[in-house]
């Protein structure tokens, strides 16, 4: 039975769905890092919000990790890079709380457009301090939006409820998007001359940090108001304190912040600064709907290999994944010949082509390809999955190519996977046999039907009277019994192949007496 830590508050609700799917759950919000690191060897799921820090160091300590399920959007307390080069799979619930925060910039813009937390604090303080507090209207103003992704749209549509003018600066929203959302796309220079209030709602990425940088505070309208519910890192602190003190900037609402948790900046001591503790997503019904989402999403993962939302690793989804289980076990397969042939012969892969034929072509093949290069990558380098085995492919400059075939040929479905080294093209195709068995018909263009076995040995020979007899005489010799066998050859007196299934693994001195019989070309011990 899988095993889930959640380390952060997510909803009980979690628990439950855990729990009622056969998952054994361990609930442990509020661990120091040290105290994460000594109890997470065990499991093969980890839950968690914003808190806890998914490091390369926890990582490390987590051998059985497999899935980590973000309960929220921002994956940035995740070292995607590790997960992935670990086989991690890395997945977020991309709106389940994407309401709920863009009703926060909006309440956020409207507690600095009437400076709601100060009036309030001052009324219940016994000040009635009417004429303090004048504040601005929303009608007619102009909101700049910066990302108009999940929520900046729903912030964007909220604005245009309340009659304000939205121009947004997203480099990837279309125009189409934004005729559809009733905002102007505009430049970000443009976005800064034009605001009255500026909300942002990208990620925190090389390109945003400091979106909001003092040159661009600088470029911002008079008087005008920031919003960030976003991430902390998006805003130049330092910069924004000095434009609020000079009232450049008129306020700022901030509910993220670029050291969480913060707990001292110079930005407190500022009255037309509000505040909030990174609460856009605390409502009980976006933490419902998160909690909810990633369990089942986890434990679909874990359970029957379905993937969404995942950030590094392409989708399978449920319906897909028991119809595609044995397509993708075939194409590790195909991968793990190819990938053992070429590591016998120590040669670098240049390339590594899956090609696709029938049924199969017609199937979700990302993950087929993912698996086929994780079957030919693991004999080289070693725990490489579906999820690393893109990412060793690049990091190694390995062009990989997909090809899908409309012709019909002689099965109804076919799979091939060809690793190209700089000495030669080594291609094997397989077929499934009653859409359920993995089944080997081709290797190096020759034909050869064969099923494959924990332990098998390949031999290539030349076609030539003498090869089986002394074969199977060397094989006996050593008391080794042979449980199937496969010939196959290009022409007659050409290439011949010869492919055997053992009951074990066979022993090195064995492998070196069949290299040295008369005829044969090369001979390799496979494993499955
Ligand atoms: N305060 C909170 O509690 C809270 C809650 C949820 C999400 N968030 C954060 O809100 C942000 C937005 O979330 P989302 O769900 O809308 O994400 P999203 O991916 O749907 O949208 C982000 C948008 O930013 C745009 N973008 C990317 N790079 C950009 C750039 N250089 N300039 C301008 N736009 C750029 C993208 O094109 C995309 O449209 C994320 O950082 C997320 O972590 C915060
Ligand atoms: O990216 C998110 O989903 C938000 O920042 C929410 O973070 P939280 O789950 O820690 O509240």
């Amino acid at each position: 039975m899988p095993k889930v830590l959640i380390s952060d508050k997510l909803s009980p609700a979690s628990v439950e769905i855990f729990k009622r799917r056969g998952i054994e759950v361990d609930f442990k919000p509020g661990l120091s890092p040290a105290e994460l690191r000594a109890i997470i060897a065990p499991y093969d799921g980890l839950a968690v919000r914003s808190a806890t820090k998914v490091t390369r160091e926890l990582m490390e300590a987590a051998p059985n990790l497999k899935v980590v399920g973000r309960a929220g959007i921002g994956v940035d307390n995740v070292d995607v890079t590790t997960a992935t080069a670990r086989g991690v799979v890395v997945m977020n619930t991309p709106y389940g709380n994407a309401i709920t925060t863009a009703e926060h910039a909006i309440a956020m813009m409207f507690a600095l457009a009437r400076q709601l937390p100060e009036a309030s604090a001052s009324t219940k303080a016994g000040r009635w301090e009417k004429n303090r507090f004048m504040g601005v209207e929303l009608f007619g103003k102009t909101l700049g939006l910066i990302g108009c992704g999940n929520i900046g749209s729903i912030v964007a549509d909220r604005a245009v409820g309340l009659h304000m003018k939205v121009v947004a600066f997203d480099p990837f929203l279309s125009e189409k998007r934004a005729v559809e959302l009733g905002v102007e796309k505009v430049e970000l220079n443009e976005l800064l001359e034009r605001a009255d209030f500026v909300t942002l709602h990208t990620p925190l990425t090389e390109q945003t940090r400091n979106i909001l940088s003092r040159g661009n505070i600088a470029r911002l309208k008079q008087g005008v108001r920031i919003i960030n519910c976003a991430r902390g890192g998006l805003v130049d602190e330092a910069a924004l304190y000095d434009a609020l003190k000079s009232g450049h900037v008129a306020g700022a609402a901030l509910d993220v912040f670029e050291t969480e948790p913060a707990t001292d900046s110079p930005l407190f001591g500022l009255e037309n600064v509000v505040c909030t503790p990174h609460l856009g997503a605390a409502t009980a019904e976006a933490q419902e709907n998160v909690a909810l989402q990633v369990a089942d999403q986890m434990a679909d993962f874990l359970l029957t290999g379905a993937v969404s939302n995942a950030i590094n690793m392409p989708s399978v989804t449920a319906e897909e994944a028991p119809r595609l289980k044995p397509y993708m076990e075939l194409a590790r397969l195909l991968g793990g010949l190819a990938g053992q042939l070429t590591a016998a012969q120590g040669d670098a892969i240049t390339a590594i082509r899956v090609e696709y034929e029938g049924h199969v072509a017609e199937l979700n093949r990302k993950p087929l390809s993912a698996a086929a290069l994780a079957g030919v990558l693991t004999p080289l380098m070693g725990a490489v999955n579906m999820v690393n085995a893109p990412v060793v492919a690049r990091e190694r400059g390995i062009e990989v190519a997909e090809t899908v075939h409309e012709r019909r040929g002689d099965y109804a479905t076919l799979l091939r996977v060809t690793v190209v080294t700089d000495r030669q093209d080594r291609s094997v195709a397989g077929t499934l046999v009653g859409d359920a068995k993995p089944r080997l018909v081709e290797i190096k263009g020759i034909p050869v039907e064969a099923d494959f076995a924990p332990h098998m040995l390949y031999v290539t020979n030349q076609d030539k009277p003498g090869f089986i007899g002394r074969f199977g005489m060397a094989l006996a010799n050593a008391g080794i019994n042979i449980a199937t066998f496969h010939l196959g050859r290009s022409a007659q007196g050409g290439d011949a192949i010869c492919l055997v299934s053992l009951d074990g693994p066979l022993p090195e001195p064995v492998l070196a007496e069949v290299r040295a019989l008369p005829l044969v070309v090369q001979a390799t011990a496979l494993s499955f």
